[in-house]
């Protein structure tokens, strides 16, 4: 089975705070797939969006060696499998699957999750859960999830309120499922608070929820600890927390 690949690296979680759910801290090896159906103002990945231009993928020789071999796409799951494996450490918490869009490539994705599975690893999926007919077949793989809630500010689709829904149809698939879950809210300084205090009435008793300042950061911390407050208020204060990209501070991969 074919699966068109970004890079296949070993590193630590750099993302998810401390709120339920969260890997923050541990140690993955990350598998990003190429393609993406959305074009998220600030995304970080940009080159790995359109998978027809990803012609090749990477994958890490040695863990933090920043050493790289290249291989074509599209990869096979096998040869997947065998650059994960050449990077387990032996202090792995969990694969992540990110991209791109990991569940875009759905068949390749159960494959890869079944035989991590099989070489008993936990699976962290890392999705923007915007098709949650995918995130159905996905769920029974999936030990751990982090599905992004698309802001406005974002402009990841015209239609960012559909999106919201289908995001959240998502997370309520993946916690009856047995999957310990949590939302991502990527803000800006332009985020509206009327758009957070949506956002939390649909996530209150469902699923804690970050709030993840853009990179870079330009909001103020008065604005994000507004965000913060108004989050809170709906949906408790144990179920709302602040994300940072600390892999960019700590500048690993
Ligand atoms: C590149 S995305 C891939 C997974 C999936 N497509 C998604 O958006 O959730 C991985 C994570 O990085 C976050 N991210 C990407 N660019 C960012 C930026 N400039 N600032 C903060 N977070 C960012 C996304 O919001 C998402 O949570
Ligand atoms: N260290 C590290 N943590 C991450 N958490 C989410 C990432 C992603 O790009 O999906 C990511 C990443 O690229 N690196
Ligand atoms: S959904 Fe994820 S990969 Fe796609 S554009 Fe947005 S941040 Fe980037
Ligand atoms: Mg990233």
């Amino acid at each position: 089975m074919k699966v068109i690949m970004a890079e296949v690296f070993n590193s630590w979680q750099g993302e998810g705070g401390s709120v339920e759910g969260s890997a923050f801290g541990r140690r993955q090896i990350f598998v990003r797939f190429a393609g993406c159906d959305l074009h998220c103002l600030w995304c970080d990945s940009k080159e790995y969006i359109d998978a027809s231009h990803v012609s090749r993928w990477r994958y890490e020789v040695e863990p933090f060696t920043g050493k790289f071999k290249y291989k074509p796409n599209p990869a096979s799951v096998d040869e997947v499998v065998d650059a994960v494996l050449r990077l387990d450490t032996g202090d792995i918490h969990s694969i992540s699957y990110t991209g791109g869009e990991p569940t875009l490539q759905v068949k390749p994705l159960k494959a890869l999750m079944g035989r991590m599975k099989e070489l008993d690893f936990d699976n962290f999926l890392e999705t923007h859960g915007g098709l949650p007919e995918l995130i159905r077949e996905v769920a029974p793989l999936t030990d751990y999830a982090s599905v992004d809630i698309k802001d406005e500010t974002a402009r990841a689709t015209e239609d960012w309120k559909g999106l919201v829904l289908r995001e959240v149809e998502s997370i309520r698939i993946l916690k009856e499922a047995g999957v310990k879950t949590y939302a991502k809210l990527v803000v800006t300084r332009e985020t509206k608070v009327e758009n957070v205090r949506w956002y939390a009435s649909l996530l209150k008793d469902l699923a804690p929820l970050v709030i993840q300042p853009r990179e870079p950061i330009n909001i103020t911390q008065e604005k994000l600890m507004g965000l913060y407050r108004e989050a809170a208020q709906i949906m408790g204060r144990k179920n709302v927390g602040l994300s940072f990209q600390v892999h960019k501070y700590l500048n690993v991969l």
